[in-house]
């Protein structure tokens, strides 16, 4: 088999479209060629988006997938698809991309796959891109906010099924595959690999879980999230296995007190940049700033890791309907680290917390 056309589901929400119409026009590009895995999800609604493309143009948009997925883009893409593998795929465009201008994702599109497209689109002309359908994910919608407040419920459950089994002599491994497994049961996935960081590996932001089997008296953080239509969820608690010393409870009380001053100043206007350097001036006065060495948090969706920034340097200005996480941490080499998240929806009025499992009082 070469080609064909399958038929699609209902049409796309048309409003969406229009918007990303809207934003090419902006670009000052006529069309726009996605490669992006997750743009080509948040289009077309294809949950094997890793296996294929999406061309908008003025008049069109079309899933470009290959015949293992004949089915599935039947059953799920919102727009027509069109089963082929390039160069196929590419003839298939030329015409309706000649004369535009196209765009492409800057951060997404290979070079190969870039010289690919000037080959087989001489009459085109490609214009990279950043970011033009992220900005489309800011806000999410009821439907959005339905999927990641259920994904966070699920990994609050599974977190309170596993909790009695942080304690001294377990391995870390032990306690993501209990995570992990549970999730995966309930028909879920892990967001990312759970992280579980005890004692010294606590000092590390992205201290995945290990073989170490953890100890007495020591703190350990779990990070972990659950993914439910394609929509993630993100948290942290970091917990105490029998008596942790007076300086870990130290470190944990001006962690906590930076996470949850941060989360009471979260509402619409508020600049992501602001409510870091309000936790991060906490850390400080506590000793720890130089020590908290990640930003204060970021937006959750179809990535785990989206926009909006809470960076120091971010412009991003929180609005209603979006979703972030507030996750200050302080992590000393050698010594161990801490950190809480919580998951936090922007409504009309504050903020509404997610993410309900209970922190540890040090
Ligand atoms: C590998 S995904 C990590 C999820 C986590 N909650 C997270 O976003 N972070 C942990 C350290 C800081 C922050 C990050 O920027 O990765």
């Amino acid at each position: 088999m070469t080609s064909s056309e399958v038929s699609s589901r209902p049409a796309a929400p048309s409003s969406l479209l229009d918007r990303v119409r809207a934003a090419l026009k902006r670009a000052g590009v006529d069309a726009l060629w996605v490669s992006d895995p997750v743009g080509v999800r948040q289009l077309t609604g294809f949950t094997s988006s890793e296996d294929g493309k999406v061309l908008i143009t003025p008049q069109e948009a079309t899933l470009y997938t290959d015949a293992r997925y004949t089915v599935q883009a039947q059953e799920e893409s919102r727009v027509p698809a069109f089963i082929a593998r390039p160069p196929e795929t590419y003839a298939h465009a030329k015409d309706g991309v000649s004369g535009l201008r196209v765009g492409f994702e800057a951060t997404h599109l290979t070079v190969a796959g870039l010289e690919d497209l000037r080959g087989a689109w001489p009459d085109a002309t490609l214009v990279p891109l950043r970011g033009v359908l992220q900005a489309l994910r800011l806000v999410k919608s009821a439907e959005e906010i339905a999927l990641i407040r259920a994904a966070q419920d699920l990994a609050g459950r599974v977190f309170t099924e596993v909790r009695p089994m942080i304690r001294s002599g377990v391995r870390e491994l032990d306690v993501a595959l209990a995570i992990e497994t549970r999730l995966r049961e309930a028909g879920s996935r892990p967001s990312f690999s759970t992280i579980v960081a005890s004692g010294p590996r606590g000092a590390m932001p992205h201290g995945t879980a290990s073989e170490r089997v953890i100890g007495d008296d020591e703190l350990v953080t779990i990070d972990m999230g659950a993914q439910l239509g394609g929509y993630h969820s993100d948290f942290t608690r970091t917990v105490a296995v029998g008596d942790p010393n007076a300086q870990l409870r130290r470190i944990y009380r001006a962690v906590r007190e930076a996470e949850e001053a941060a989360v009471a100043a979260v509402k619409p206007g508020v600049r992501g940049a602001d409510l870091d350097r309000l936790a991060r001036g906490i850390l400080t006065r506590h000793g720890l700033g130089e020590y908290f060495a990640h930003s204060l948090g970021h937006g959750v969706g179809l990535e785990v890791h989206e926009g909006p920034s809470l960076r120091g340097v971010s412009e991003d200005v929180l609005e209603a309907g979006m979703v972030i996480t507030i996750e200050p941490g302080v992590y000393l080499p050698g010594v161990g680290g801490v950190r809480i998240e919580d998951l936090v929806l922007v409504t009309d009025d504050g903020y509404e917390v997610l993410s309900h499992s209970p922190k540890e009082d040090l």
